[in-house]
């Protein structure tokens, strides 16, 4: 049997909008729009391994809020769960610093404006529904 490595993702909400971060790099995933995160290291909780890849990745002090039910598959050995996610006060401002090279917050009414991984969109969706936005 295969292991499966678990991804975290973070939905980032502030103020009523989601963060969403554009890859940089592999080639194959460059220029699609994802959920920051990245996988879990061996031993660590799910929850610590968002906020670090949140502070490696974006430069921000966050803290996890829930996690959103449901599990979804990526690429072989990798399955994606997501947490929903807010900044700590006074955390910084998220930057692009590593794996991304743009930012955008998303309203509900904007969250299909960008073009996520197809990977992505059935959580997505779950994190829209959840943010009051218009089906897809
Ligand atoms: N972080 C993240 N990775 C995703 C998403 N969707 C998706 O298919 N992936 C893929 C891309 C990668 O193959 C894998 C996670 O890789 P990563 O590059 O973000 O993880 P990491 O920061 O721990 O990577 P590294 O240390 O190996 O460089 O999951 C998503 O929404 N967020």
């Amino acid at each position: 049997m295969t292991e499966r490595t678990v991804v975290v993702g973070a939905a980032l909400l502030d103020g009523g909008r989601l963060l969403a971060a554009r890859r940089s790099a592999p080639a194959d995933l460059a220029g699609r729009w994802e959920l920051p995160g990245g996988k879990v290291e061996h031993g660590e909780r799910p929850e610590d391994a968002l906020v670090r890849e949140l502070r490696e990745e974006l430069g921000v002090d966050a803290e996890t809020v829930e996690r959103v039910p449901g599990e979804w598959p990526l690429r072989e050995p990798y399955v994606l769960w997501v947490w929903t996610a807010r900044l700590r006060p006074g955390s910084p401002a998220p930057r692009p610093l590593q794996d991304h090279d743009e930012l955008c917050w998303l309203t509900p009414a904007r969250l299909w404006d960008v073009p996520w991984l197809e990977q992505d969109v059935p959580a997505v969706r779950e994190v829209g529904g959840r943010m009051g936005a218009g089906a897809r």
